[in-house]
């Protein structure tokens, strides 16, 4: 029964009941005599398989909305009154078909969106008074810990708390290597389990998971209309009136009243109507199952014209996690320790990724750092100001000593510099009015940078430009060793905003990658602003124009080329639809095309536009494939 109810309103039920009608009025007007019951048979087929497009047509009206819909239904009613039965029966029945066959594919554009809902959870097992139950995963509770077994799905957005095991995590960041989870580590709803037993203490249920915020964007995504969709609706608000107009005038002077209906069935523009958004769709689910998350076609559409990327140094082209390599003591009878540790007491209340390096070899060398600073103040971009024992300390460049007016008595600039050559960032420690001496760290360089670079040009990036807060010269070693081309250093954050608005003065369409609250008004200033890693950061994923859900460098030029693949999909629909529409007016206006032949054509533009955009949803080669094998291993770590 149920099945029955579901083909009535299955979008192939007015196709086939249209179809049968008209095949009984066949048969029926083989019989003697029995022309008028083939002829109402016929009708009835028109009005079966017309009704629905006349009522669109009405509610497009209602909405002062001249569709698609009009001129079909014209044109059948048309037909109709001046007795051309078959006509009207064969344009509206190759309307219907032409539908319900768009649906069903235009349905298939969006497999990737029904992909990410299927790898939702669906139970989980949690512990419960001691107990294993299984639950659905939408009951587990914020602070339960959840059971991950082996071959088990992740139910929530949480935090391992005992356990080790390895999770496939492609339905997240595109990387289907499994990634090994420890105590500590973030675990992501969605993701599934390929070895170990994981205990995980949920911190995202429900709507509040990562995967919930990708469905939510792609999902977005398909309802939002892109720039180039607003001229197609501009477009068709003066085409359909000339179209009629058109064929008034055509019916006139002819005095054919078919030949002016035939106009108005093959110039409906409807592979125009949806050559865009087919394709825009189609991209943006193909990216979202890469783990590249697009915010909306507009920015798929910019993100095909990107020509700069502005990318920061730490964490993006190095790893983030820089070393301590060098303590120089200058101040006559200061020990190098001395200098490390009043270093350490005053960053010990910052948070920069500058901080942990001096914590750690602090504690190393057995210096206690127990206490917080009596106070402390970053300095954004040069560095920051701490009160220790009453005195005040200052860690940071060259421009922090010259703010607070220390003198450099010692010799640290040179120092610094030199320290500098050799691409580590060298932070100067200065107590009370004297330096004490000279601090440096040295961030490893991603193996994956000089890829990045090189497949950013590869993708038709003409300048790949570095903003770092970092000196000159290391930013240089940065530069050299991954193939930037051009470098801007000691920035401040409001000249990396600076740097970013010039570019686009200068006509070119930015994009910025960074982290780091440093780097917010130039993300957001870029024409498409880019967050790395963004898995694990709610507000990346919300934010960022492109979030890259996995640590991926390669993503980003993956993206560029998706979007310029998609960009040049849009262009190709849009010849198909105008060159079928021109042909078909062409052959009505010499005759020969009838109206359910236009029809026909018409309907087959529309399905060739959406099988092309399903071109996009097959899966490219990654980048990374060009790599050699080794770098490929290290990459995927
Ligand atoms: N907590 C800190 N301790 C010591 N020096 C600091 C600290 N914070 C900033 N500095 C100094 O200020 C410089 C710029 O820091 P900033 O955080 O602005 O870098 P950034 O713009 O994020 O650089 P990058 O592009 O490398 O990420 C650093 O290179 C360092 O010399
Ligand atoms: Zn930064």
């Amino acid at each position: 029964m149920n099945n029955i109810n579901a083909w009535i309103n299955g979008r192939w039920t007015i196709p086939a009941l249209s179809g049968l009608l008209i095949l009984a009025s066949f048969t029926a007007s083989k019989g003697y005599g029995a022309a008028t019951a083939g002829d109402l048979l016929m009708v009835a087929a028109a009005i079966v398989a017309g009704l629905p497009v006349v009522r669109n047509a009405i509610r497009a009206l209602a909405v002062r909305h001249i569709s698609i819909d009009l001129l079909v239904s014209i044109a059948a009613i048309g037909a109709l009154i001046i007795g051309e039965y078959w006509e009207a029966a064969a344009v509206t029945f190759l309307f219907a078909i032409g539908h319900a066959l768009e649906s069903a594919t235009l349905n298939k554009t969006r497999a990737a969106l029904a992909e990410l809902i299927a790898v939702a959870p669906d139970t989980a097992i949690v512990m419960r008074k001691g107990e294993q139950v299984e639950i659905p995963a939408a009951s587990v509770a914020m602070g339960e810990v959840v059971l991950v077994k082996n071959g088990a799905k992740v139910p929530v957005d949480g935090e391992v708390i005992a356990g080790t095991g390895a999770l496939d995590e492609a339905s997240i960041t595109g990387e289907s290597i499994p990634v090994e989870k420890s105590k500590g580590d973030h675990v992501f709803a969605g993701t599934i389990s390929r070895g170990g037993f994981l205990q995980v203490l949920a911190t995202g249920i429900g709507a509040d998971t990562t995967l919930a915020r990708i469905i939510h964007r792609v999902e977005d995504a398909q309802d939002a209309k892109a720039r180039t969709q607003k001229f197609i609706d501009k477009f068709s608000s003066w085409y359909t009136p000339a179209i009629v107009v058109l064929a008034l005038l055509a019916g006139l002077i002819s005095g054919s009243v078919v030949l002016g209906l035939t106009l108005l069935v093959v110039a409906c523009p409807g592979a125009l109507v949806i050559s865009i958004p087919v394709s825009i769709v189609a991209g943006i689910g193909r990216s979202a199952r890469d783990g590249i998350l697009i915010k909306g076609g507009e920015f798929l559409e910019t993100a095909a014209k990107i020509d700069v990327v502005a990318v920061d140094k730490t964490g993006t082209l190095t790893k983030g996690r820089p070393q301590l390599t060098d303590v120089v003591a200058l101040a006559p009878g200061v020990e190098k320790n001395q200098a490390l540790a009043w270093a350490a007491r005053a960053e010990a209340g910052s948070e920069h990724p500058l901080a942990r390096p001096i914590l750690e070899a602090a504690e190393k060398a057995g210096i206690p750092v127990a206490a917080l600073p009596e106070h402390i103040e970053p300095v954004i971009g040069k560095g920051i100001t701490a009160r220790v024992d009453g005195k005040r300390v200052l860690i940071g460049n060259l421009g922090l000593l010259e703010q607070f007016g220390v003198a450099d008595t010692v010799g640290a600039d040179r120092v610094a510099h030199e320290l500098a050559t050799q691409g580590r960032t060298p932070m100067i420690v200065a107590v009370d009015d004297q330096v004490l001496g000279v601090i440096a760290v040295a961030d490893e360089i991603r193996r994956d940078a000089a890829a990045m670079v090189a497949a950013l040009h590869k993708a038709g990036v003409k300048k790949v430009v570095m903003l770092t807060g970092d000196v000159k010269p290391v930013a240089d070693a940065v530069a050299a060793a991954t193939g930037i081309d051009e470098v801007h250093a000691g920035l401040l954050p409001e000249d990396k905003l600076d740097i970013v608005a010039r570019l686009q003065r200068a006509g070119h369409v930015v994009a910025m990658v960074g982290d780091g609250v440093n780097d917010a008004p130039a993300l957001a200033t870029a024409d498409v602003g880019v967050a790395m890693g963004a898995a694990g950061s709610a507000v990346a994923v919300e934010t960022a124009d492109i979030a890259l859900m996995g640590d991926d460098l390669l993503k980003l030029p993956e993206a560029i080329s998706l979007a310029r693949r998609t960009l040049a999909n849009i262009r190709q629909n849009i010849v198909i639809a105008l060159v079928t529409v021109g042909l078909l007016l062409a052959g009505v206006l010499m005759g020969g095309v009838t109206m359910a032949a236009g029809m026909l054509f018409h309907e087959g533009s529309v399905l060739i536009v959406i099988a092309n955009a399903m071109r996009l949803l097959r899966r490219k080669t990654p980048a990374r494939a060009n790599l050699p094998g080794p770098l490929r291993q290290e990459i995927r770590r």
